[in-house]
């Protein structure tokens, strides 16, 4: 049988729409613009193989073991090449008078997806993976796939796919019938074995367009239901909500009308400023990856050490959540606590963490191997620690307490061991001073859950060396976490821009708002979470012991400071007050709002609060006004940006992708709107200087409205596209 594959060389059809990792990554390199090259190169090729008598059979398979990573994602922001019209290419494919089978290996995305789909057969290995993620890409299936998936699969599984965009291993491929088999061995020989097989044997049943879409009994009540899931969870992002619309017209429409709607809805996303978003968003966190520091070290001057054994300090919350993290990316791990009764209670809420995620891998091809005491080892010995090659420290934020551990480690670990320090802001150059080998300390900032959030902030100090930096990034990537290399600062990044959003989340209950009414703003704004929800999810006494340890309130508080000012700034007591209250959040039932239990998770909004509230107006005669949404979000959310700009001019984050990555990952902050920064490039920058200019007129003791220089200079410059803005930064006011 002739073969005809897509990239063979006798054909000479390069995939530069729908091309494997390399060849993508070539094209992007190459700046040529994307053309409808590999489009009429399909088309061809269909055509000829179509017309040739001695052709019996097509496959189509990728380059390099991999099929596709679909649509070249940076074609979709350039007006030109939009609307490639794959659709009617997967069409072609169906209607080949001629069965053609589809050979995936490695990944299948997108349009890569959708051609696969087009196909009469389809054989995958064992290990490649498919998915339609364009929804994470603001964006729906837009070459048919929301017409053939759900006749294949079925409507719930395809929805799904289609609305999570989740990428699915080969066996659950096969389970759902995505895939008709799959190899371990050579797929291209046995797609070819296939395509012998069905020569001659009737397409009409394969031909996915003409299959009706399998029926539910309770379609309608299914429908409805995934409806309202799906706007739940897309928190204000429209494409999950526009893949529902996409999905439910296969069960309502003939297959042409169908896709008719699939186009509209792709237009209506194509042309969002969400996908446009989400797409920055996609090579941000890649931009993030290929780290640099001030000084010039990066991938390429610095080699990670490997890490074989790791050993986690502290048993708490984080420390819990990070030994779940290292065994669940296979380190052996060694887990210390001070003693016996700590690390007992520490061993069973760690196991407990591991049975949970062995129980949601199950079925999947990872298995966990916690039970195994070379793999994970509890103890109070300390010596323990000489043979690992990556500490992690993560005792609670006092620097005495973690100065005596570095030091410690310092005597004891082997010489070229990394010593990390989880901390959300404490000074790394301090902790590092406290060793003989500063150039080892670094910080890792894990997020709660550690096992559960992607992000990882690492903090590299005065003196750590490039390696050090190097092997904390490859120790990002090995527990599928995004990291992101930032300078050493109070709160670093993440929590610095915090600050003055917390900060101005409660200036706005004293002046006349609510924490509901806080919280509803930014959650309506695509927050998870509302800043006083998360104060309670976190504990109000956490913050209480951080302000006390800077001196800004409790017993070393000098008498006669004014209660709501601190150094000629304004401050506000309130959540002092709420502690001295014994109201801790969540934890005990009470913090901004009331729970129904000490910790139960639904806040309520609570009475004694908001009397609490008119009571302290009233004490310090403040006048109580009605504050709207648009006044919470500004205020809240352009303070946090105004510190972005601080950080960046700094030097304390290497470009704004490092912000919003940090922000998307670690902060709950929306994606499609692409993080704070971009949010700011998209608000425009004039824009954001003029509210920040207005809020500091009206509130001129407070520092963190005043607008940053370099905000101001951008605008000066006449608010140039975000990928510019480093330019305009001399290299003289980069502190580090
Ligand atoms: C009218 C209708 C038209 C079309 C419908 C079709 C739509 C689509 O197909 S949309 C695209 C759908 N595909 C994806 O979303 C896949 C995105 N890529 C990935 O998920 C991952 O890159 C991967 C799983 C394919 C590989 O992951 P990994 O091995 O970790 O590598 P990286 O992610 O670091 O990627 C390496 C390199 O390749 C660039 N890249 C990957 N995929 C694409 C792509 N589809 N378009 C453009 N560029 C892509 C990625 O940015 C990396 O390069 P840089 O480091 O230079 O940024």
């Amino acid at each position: 049988m002739p073969r005809f594959t897509l990239t063979g060389s006798h054909t000479s059809l390069s995939l530069d729409l729908f091309a494997d990792l390399h060849k993508v990554k070539a094209l992007l390199a190459s700046a040529e613009p994307v053309s409808g090259a590999v489009l009429q190169a399909l088309e061809d090729g269909l055509k000829k193989a179509g017309a040739d008598s001695s052709v019996k059979a097509v496959m189509i398979c990728g380059e390099n073991g991999k099929f596709s990573a679909g649509a070249d994602i940076r074609g979709f922001s350039a007006p030109k090449k939009r609307g490639g019209a794959l659709g009617p290419i997967v069409s072609l494919i169906e209607s080949s008078e001629k069965p053609v089978v589809a050979a995936i290996e490695g990944v299948a995305l997108g349009g890569g997806l959708e051609v696969a789909l087009g196909c009469h057969y389809r054989i995958a290995h064992a290990k490649a993976r498919m998915g339609l993620p364009e929804v994470t890409l603001g964006l729906l299936p837009g070459a048919e796939g929301t017409q053939r998936l759900p006749r294949l699969i079925g409507v719930p599984a395809a929805l799904d796919m289609i609305t999570t965009g989740k990428h699915i291993p080969a066996t659950e491929a096969l389970k759902l019938g995505l895939v008709d088999e799959i190899v371990e061995e050579n797929t291209i020989e046995a797609a070819i074995r296939l395509a012998n097989k069905v020569i001659g044997q009737p397409l009409g049943p394969r031909r996915l367009s003409l299959k009706p879409v399998p029926k539910l009994p309770n379609m309608e009540a299914f429908l409805r239901d995934a409806a309202v899931r799906v706007k739940r969870q897309a928190r204000g992002c429209l494409a999950p909500e526009l893949c529902f619309q996409a999905v439910r017209a296969a069960t309502e429409l003939p297959f042409a009308e169908g896709l008719r709607r699939e186009r509209e809805l792709f237009q209506v996303l194509l042309s969002s400023g969400q996908a446009r978003a989400l797409q920055y968003a996609f090579f941000a966190e890649r931009a993030v990856h290929r780290w640099a520091t001030p000084t010039g070290a990066s991938w390429s001057s610095a080699a990670p050490q490997p890490v074989r054994r790791a050993a986690v300090i502290g048993l708490g919350t984080m420390g819990r959540g990070i030994v779940t993290s290292l065994v669940k990316a296979n380190i052996p791990v060694v887990a210390l606590e001070q003693d016996l009764e700590y690390l007992n209670k520490g061993r069973k809420a760690v196991m407990l963490l591991l049975e949970r995620e062995a129980m949601k891998m199950e079925g999947g091809a990872q298995t966990l191997d916690f039970h195994n005491p070379a793999r994970l080892q509890f103890t109070v010995d300390f010596d323990l620690l000489r043979d690992v090659d990556l500490v992690i420290e993560a005792v609670f934020e006092n620097m005495a307490l973690k100065k005596e551990i570095f030091h410690k480690l310092s005597k004891i670990c082997k010489p070229g061991a990394l010593l990390c320090t989880n901390t959300s802001a404490l000074n790394i150059d301090e902790i590092a001073s406290a060793t003989s080998r500063p150039q080892q300390v670094i910080g890792t900032h894990f997020f709660s859950p550690a096992h559960v959030m992607r992000l990882l902030e690492i903090i590299y100090g005065r003196h750590t060396s490039p390696s050090a930096i190097a092997t904390a990034m490859q120790l990002a990537k090995t527990l599928k976490k995004v990291g992101v290399v930032v300078g050493n600062c109070f709160g670093f990044v993440g929590n610095r821009m915090m600050f003055p959003y917390v900060e101005q989340a409660v200036f706005l209950l004293e002046e006349g708002s609510r924490p509901e009414a806080v919280d509803q703003a930014l959650e309506d704004f695509g927050f998870k979470i509302g800043p006083f929800r998360m104060s309670d999810l976190a504990g109000l006494d956490v913050g209480w012991r951080s302000r006390q340890g800077q001196g800004l309130t409790g017993p070393s508080l000098p008498a006669g400071t004014p209660a709501r000012q601190r150094h000629g700034q304004r401050y506000s007591p309130l959540p002092d007050l709420l502690c001295e209250h014994g109201r801790f959040g969540q934890k005990n039932a009470k913090g901004w709002y009331q729970y129904e239990k000490a910790g139960g998770r639904t806040a309520t909004p609570d009475p004694w609060l908001h009397n609490f509230l008119s009571q302290y107006r009233d004490t310090h005669g403040i006048k109580t006004r009605f504050i709207d949404q648009e006044e919470i979000l500004e205020r809240c959310l352009f303070s946090l940006i105004n510190e972005g700009f601080a950080v960046l001019a700094e030097g304390i984050a290497s470009g704004p992708e490092h912000l919003d990555v940090i922000y998307v990952n670690g902060y709950g902050w929306p994606k499609h709107t692409g993080g704070p920064m971009f949010y700011a490039s998209t608000v425009g920058l004039p824009r954001v200087l003029a509210k920040l200019q207005k809020y500091s007129e009206a509130h001129p003791d407070v520092p963190r409205l005043r607008p940053n220089a370099f905000l101001k200079k951008l605008v000066a410059v006449g608010n140039p596209p975000i990928k510019e803005w480093m330019s305009y930064l001399s290299q003289q006011s980069a502190k580090l």
